[in-house]
C-alpha cells in the first residue's frame, strides 16, 4: 500500500486585511533578528510597533515596503504603501516644490495642497536646508501621502524632536488621519506617543523578535 502523504497547508493570507504579512524568520546575514511573525493590519488602524532598540521594527517596516524580502516571506498589500524613514531623505539642491513633484509625479498644484496639508504653505519654493528637522519630517510627510497611501509606514516620526515640536506633530497626525482616512504602523520607542496615537499596540521581544503582545487600546 503506497502511504499516505499528507498535503503541505498553504499559509492562510487574510484578504480583507490592507497588510497580511507572516514571515517565518530574518535576518542580516548569520544574525537571526526576526522569529516567525504574522500581523494582519485592518483598514482604518493606527498600529505602534514597539520594542527594544536593534529587536527589527524597523527590519519589519522594510519587509512590509518590500523592500526586504525575505524567503519564505508572504506579504499581501491592498493597495499602495509609503514609507517615511527616521532621516527625512529629501532632496537638498530642489524646492519644498520639487521635492515633491519630482519623486511623486504629482502636479505643482497638488504638491502645494500636500504642503498646505502640513503646515507648510508659503515655503513651497525654499529649500530643505533652511528648514528646521520638524518642517523636513513634515515635508517627508507631505511625499508620502501625496500618492494617497492605502498603508503608511512612519519609522520613528517624533524621534529627536523636543516636546513642542512632537506635540504638534501629533496633533499633525490626528488631523491627517482623519483627512486622508489614514491606515498606518508608526514604529516609536516611546510609550507615551504609542498610548496616545494608536488604536493598538504591537510589542516585539525576544531574540529572535517574535510579537510578544498585540492588544486594541480602544482610542
Ligand atoms: N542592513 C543591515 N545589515 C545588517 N544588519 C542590520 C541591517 N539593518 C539592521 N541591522 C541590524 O538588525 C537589527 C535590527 O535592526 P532594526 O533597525 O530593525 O531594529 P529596531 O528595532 O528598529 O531598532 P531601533 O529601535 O534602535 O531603531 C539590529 O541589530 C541592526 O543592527
Amino acid at each position: 500500500m503506497q502511504p499516505q502523504i499528507a498535503p503541505i497547508p498553504k499559509p492562510h493570507v487574510d484578504r480583507s486585511a490592507v497588510l497580511s504579512l507572516q514571515l517565518t524568520g530574518f535576518g542580516y546575514g548569520t544574525a537571526q533578528i526576526l522569529g516567525a511573525i504574522e500581523l494582519k493590519i485592518q483598514r482604518g488602524e493606527t498600529v505602534a510597533l514597539v520594542g527594544p532598540s536593534g529587536g527589527g521594527k524597523s527590519s519589519i517596516l522594510r519587509i512590509c515596503a518590500g523592500l526586504e524580502q525575505p524567503s519564505g516571506a508572504k506579504c499581501r498589500l491592498r493597495g499602495r504603501v509609503s514609507i517615511v524613514f527616521q532621516e527625512p531623505t529629501l532632496l537638498p539642491w530642489r524646492s519644498l516644490v520639487e521635492n515633491l513633484t519630482l519623486t511623486t509625479g504629482i502636479t505643482r498644484g497638488a504638491a502645494r495642497d500636500a504642503l498646505a496639508a502640513v503646515g507648510l504653505a508659503g515655503r513651497e519654493n525654499d529649500f530643505p536646508g533652511q528648514m528646521s528637522l520638524g518642517q523636513q519630517r513634515r515635508l517627508a510627510l507631505a511625499r508620502a501621502l501625496a500618492v494617497r497611501p492605502d498603508l503608511l509606514l512612519l519609522d520613528e516620526p517624533f524621534v529627536s524632536l523636543d516636546p513642542q515640536t512632537t506635540s504638534d506633530m501629533m496633533d499633525l497626525y490626528d488631523k491627517l488621519r482623519d483627512d486622508y482616512d489614514l491606515t498606518t504602523i508608526i514604529v516609536t520607542h516611546a510609550a507615551s506617543e504609542a498610548e496616545r496615537l494608536a488604536t493598538r499596540i504591537v510589542t516585539l521581544g525576544g531574540s529572535p523578535a517574535v510579537i510578544t503582545s498585540d492588544q486594541n487600546t480602544g482610542a
